[in-house]
C-alpha cells in the first residue's frame, strides 16, 4: 500500500468526522486539523497544505448538502474532490500511438529508475505490446546484467554492451536494433550516475537529439519528499515531452509530498513505484488513489488487477467464488495463495475492496515465498483426502505427515493454522463488500 501511514491518519480524521453524533463547526474545524497535520507529517509542503486545508474548510462549513445526502457524507466527497484536484485530478496515461513508440528514461543515481524501466517493460508486455530494452548506462557496468536479469525472464530482450564507453552511441545503434526488429516499444535506461539536476538533464539533451523519443520519462525517488520539487521542474523546464514515475511510495514517510511537490510543477505523474518486485507499479490516477488512500475503496483497481490476473490464466472465476464464500480445501488454499503472491500481496487487493480500508490482519495474509515453498512440501505428504478435506486431519496424521514430508509437527500445525484463519476471515468478512464484489464478476452473490 502506498502512503500506508497517510492514508491511516487520513482515515482515521474521516472516521472522527463518521462517528460524531452531530457535525458542527469545531468537528470540521478539528478534522480538517487532522487532515493537516497528516499532510505535514507526510512532507507535504505546508504552503500546500494551508491552500487546500482552507478550501476544505471553506466548502465544508458553507456548502449545503443536496437532499438525500448527509452532511457527513457531503464533507468526506469533499475532502476526496479537494485532495483529487490536489494530486493532479485526472490519469495522464503513456500514449502508445506510434510504432515503435520510443521511451527515454532518466534519473538520478539510486532513484529506481533500472527496476522501473523494468516494471514498465513488463507493464507494456502484459498488455500485448512488444518490448525492447535498451541499455546505455555506459558508468554502472553492472547496470546491464540487472537490467537483463529483471526482464529476460519474462522474454524481454536487452540490448546492450557493458564495454562500450559512448551512451549516444550505444542508445543509437540500440533503437536501430530493435526497430529492424519490428517491436512496438522502445525503452532506453539511460545512465543515472548524477547526484544532481545539471549532469542528468545534459545527458537527457545529449541522448533525446541522437535518438528523438516520443516521450522522457523521469523517475523520481519518492523517499526524498518535497525535494521533488526542484527535480521535477527543472526537468519540466528542459523537456516539454517529459513526464514522471514516483518510485517507492510503500513505506515511505515522505510519499505525500514527494507527489505533491511533483503535481505542483504542473509535470504529470503517470505511474508510481509501490514495492521491489517487478509488478509493483500501478499507473497514477489521482481519483483511485485518494479513494484508496481514504480506505474508500476502490473497485475500479480491484477488477483491473483481476482482469490482468485472468489474463495470465492464474485465476478462474469459479475460484475466486469458492474462496469467497470461505468454501476452499487445502489445494484451493495453496493455488489461491500462489495466485495472489504473483499478483502481489493479499492484502493490497483486499484493500481495494470498498469498506475494508485497513482492518486487515497482517497473519492472516502474509505468506511468504519461503512459506509457500514448505506448505506445498508438506502438502506433497498428505492423502487426496486429507487434501481435500483438512478437517479429518488429527495429531497422528500430522506426525505422520511432518515425517513424510520432513518438516515439524510445528510445520504442519501452522499450514492447518493458516488455512483455518483464512477460513475464519473469509467467513467473517463484510458480507456486503463481497455481494458488492461478487455481482461486479457476474457471479451473483449473498443475495442481500
Ligand atoms: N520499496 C521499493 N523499492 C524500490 C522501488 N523501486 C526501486 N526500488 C529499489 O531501489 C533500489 C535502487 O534501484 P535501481 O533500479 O538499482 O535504481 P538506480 O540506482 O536508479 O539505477 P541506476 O540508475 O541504474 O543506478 C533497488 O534496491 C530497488 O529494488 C519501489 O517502488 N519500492
Amino acid at each position: 500500500m502506498a502512503l500506508e501511514s497517510l492514508g491511516k491518519a487520513l482515515n482515521n480524521a474521516l472516521k472522527k468526522l463518521a462517528r460524531a453524533s452531530s457535525v458542527d463547526e469545531a468537528l470540521v474545524k478539528e478534522v480538517v486539523r487532522d487532515i493537516q497535520r497528516a499532510l505535514i507529517m507526510s512532507d507535504v509542503n505546508v504552503r500546500l497544505v494551508l491552500d487546500l486545508t482552507k478550501k476544505i474548510q471553506k466548502r465544508a462549513l458553507e456548502e449545503k448538502p443536496p437532499a438525500g445526502v448527509s452532511k457527513k457524507e457531503h464533507i468526506i466527497k469533499i475532502v476526496y474532490e479537494e485532495l483529487t484536484n490536489f494530486l493532479g485530478r485526472e490519469a495522464k496515461p503513456i500514449e502508445i500511438k506510434e510504432k515503435p513508440t520510443v521511451l527515454l528514461m532518466v534519473g538520478i543515481q539510486g532513484s529506481g529508475k533500472t527496476t522501473t524501466v523494468a516494471k514498465l517493460a513488463r507493464y507494456f508486455q502484459k498488455r500485448g505490446y512488444k518490448v525492447g530494452v535498451v541499455c546505455s548506462d555506459t558508468w554502472r557496468p553492472g547496470a546491464y546484467h540487472q537490467l537483463k536479469q529483471l526482464v529476460e525472464p519474462y522474454g524481454i530482450e536487452v540490448f546492450g554492451d557493458p564495454n562500450e564507453k559512448d551512451a549516444v552511441k550505444l542508445a543509437k545503434e540500440g533503437v536501430e536494433y530493435f526497430k529492424h526488429k519490428g517491436v512496438d516499444i522502445i525503452m532506453i535506461d539511460s545512465a543515472g550516475r548524477h547526484k544532481e539536476e545539471k549532469g542528468l538533464i545534459e545527458e537527457m539533451r545529449q541522448i533525446s537529439e541522437a535518438i528523438k523519443p516520443h516521450e522522457v520519462i523521469l523517475v523520481i525517488d519518492g523517499t526524498i519528499g518535497q525535494q521533488a520539487y526542484n527535480q521535477a521542474l527543472a526537468f519540466k523546464e528542459a523537456t516539454p515531452i517529459g513526464s514522471i514515475i514516483v518510485t517507492k511510495l510503500d513505506g515511505s514517510a515522505k510519499g505525500g509530498g514527494a507527489l505533491s511537490a511533483v503535481v505542483a510543477t504542473g509535470a504529470p505523474i503517470k505511474f508510481i513505484g509501490v514495492g521491489e518486485r517487478i509488478d509493483d507499479l500501478e499507473p497514477f490516477d489521482p481519483k483511485r488513489f485518494v479513494s484508496r488512500l481514504l480506505g474508500l475503496g476502490d473497485i475500479q483497481g480491484l477488477l483491473e488487477k483481476f482482469e490482468e490476473l485472468s489474463k495470465a490464466q492464474e485465476f478462474k472465476e469459479e475460484d475466486l467464488e469458492k474462496f469467497m464464500r470461505g468454501k476452499f480445501n487445502l489445494k484451493d488454499m495453496y493455488a489461491q495463495l500462489e495466485a495472489m503472491s504473483k499478483m502481489g500481496p493479499l492484502k493490497q487487493i483486499l484493500q481495494m475492496i470498498p469498506g475494508l480500508g485497513y482492518s486487515l490482519p497482517d497473519d492472516v495474509v502474509r505468506v511468504s515465498e519461503q512459506r509457500l515453498k514448505k506448505f506445498k512440501v508438506i502438502m506433497d505428504s498428505m492423502t487426496e483426502e486429507e487434501l481435500e478435506h483438512p478437517e479429518i486431519i488429527n495429531y497422528s496424521r500430522i506426525k505422520r505427515i511432518a515425517r513424510g514430508s520432513g518438516t515439524t509437527v510445528k510445520d504442519v500445525k501452522e499450514l492447518l493454522e493458516q488455512y483455518n484463519q483464512m477460513k475464519k476471515f473469509f467467513k467473517s468478512m463484510n458480507k456486503r463488500s463481497l455481494n458488492r464484489m461478487m455481482k461486479r464478476f457476474g457471479m451473483g452473490g449473498f443475495g442481500i
